[in-house]
């Protein structure tokens, strides 16, 4: 899809397509949905980075608590979303060793019983090296401090899911 059949889109098509870009929150495409059209890829990310931040905590922590653990027990099942999985295998996260899915195992059950909302991380921008030391590091900040680092790797995430969507082309310049 490029950008301007992007916006030839019907709404229906529109959140079809884009709604699971922040995983399980339809709401940030239907919110930017009245934006269109868009300049390009960046610009589409921009408004719902935009929705994002202008949400208070609570919703914030919201789209944080809607997000599935890392290599959790919804991964075990293989009940994640296809973005999710896809992302989690990515990282790696299904090459762990028992020693290493107890350690983030443990370590989630502590991180969500300190802040009240699941440790998340852009997966496809770190290997499970990476993972177990960020969420290890990321349990001594404060809620505030989380609560914006994870919104921040929410933005990630969807940057990516957005980018394998459109594409950013220029030619039509
Ligand atoms: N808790 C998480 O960080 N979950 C995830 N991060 C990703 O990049 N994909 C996920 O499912």
């Amino acid at each position: 899809l490029n950008i301007s059949l992007v916006n030839e889109l019907n709404y229906e098509d529109f959140i079809s397509r884009f709604g699971n870009v922040v995983e399980h929150c339809s709401i940030c495409a239907a919110a930017i949905w009245r934006n269109r059209p868009f300049r390009d890829v960046r610009h589409l990310h921009q408004e719902i980075c935009s929705f994002l931040d202008l949400l208070p905590d609570t919703g914030k922590e919201g789209v944080l608590r809607l997000h599935p653990d890392l290599a959790g027990r919804l991964a075990e099942l293989g009940s994640l979303t296809q973005e999710s999985t896809a992302e989690q295998k990515a990282a790696g996260l299904d090459t762990m060793t028992p020693g290493e899915k107890q350690l983030l195992r443990e370590t989630n059950i502590k991180y969500r019983e300190k802040f009240g909302f699941p440790f998340v991380i852009c997966a496809r921008q770190n290997k499970k090296e990476a993972i177990l030391k960020g969420i290890v590091e990321r349990l001594e900040h404060s809620a505030a401090e989380e609560l914006n680092i994870g919104i921040e790797e929410v933005k990630k995430i969807c940057l990516l899911r957005l980018l394998s969507i459109v594409i950013d082309d220029k030619s039509h310049m």
